[in-house]
């Protein structure tokens, strides 16, 4: 299978751009569409109550919850199609994910600030395994405190694997898009200890 080693200082980043078969990907969109219980959570910016301008979910094979931006989700358990993409991307990743994170970007208004997923419960260095499915949508790094920027297609069925200091050194993000585009869905596996 093709890989790319993106090559940024004090990150260690993997991208598969055609990790499942497009078939595949193609069955995995339409059935976590479905399937997958997507709620519009609410967060608090600046000291104000605003709706995420997506729609998530969170899943594991422990009950333990994932707190970010304020919010602590409370996973379900994993679904049978969560689990077999877990096993998949497993056998490239160091280690075993407990949660998976998803994101519904239901149009090119849809989007995720600059953040580092770099919360207390995923520890130090950690392995976050990222899927795609859907229309592709640009992905962008910033170096926290370097000068440095860089930009990534995140297609239909790619997976890329961010590890190592990544999250210490770097934030990243999904900008809104002006297109007219349809929906895309994101799996962030992550190990929480
Ligand atoms: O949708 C994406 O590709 C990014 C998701 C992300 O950064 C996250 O869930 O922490
Ligand atoms: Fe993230």
């Amino acid at each position: 299978m093709d890989s790319e080693i993106i090559d940024l200082p004090e990150a260690e980043l993997l991208y598969f751009p055609h990790f499942f078969f497009e078939t595949k990907a193609d069955a995995y969109f339409e059935k976590l569409l479905s399937d997958i219980e997507w709620r519009q959570e609410k967060i608090r910016l600046f000291g104000k109550e605003v709706l995420q301008p997506r729609l998530t979910a969170l899943y594991a094979n422990n009950n333990k919850t994932y707190t970010y931006s304020g919010l602590t989700l409370q996973p379900e358990n994993f679904s049978e199609e969560l689990l077999q993409i877990k096993t998949a991307v497993e056998k490239v990743c160091t280690v075993n994910f407990s949660t998976c994170l998803l994101n519904l970007y239901r149009s090119g208004q849809d989007s995720m600030g600059w953040h580092a997923d770099d919360e207390k419960e995923l520890g130090v260095n950690p392995e976050i395994a990222s899927v795609s499915f859907g229309v592709e949508r640009i992905f962008h790094f910033k170096h926290k405190t370097e000068n440095q920027k860089h930009k990534l297609i995140l297609k239909h069925g790619s997976l890329l694997i961010m590890r190592g200091s990544t999250q210490h050194f770097w934030k990243h993000q999904l900008p809104k898009s002006r297109k007219d585009i349809g929906s895309r869905i994101n799996l962030t596996f992550r190990k929480i200890i």
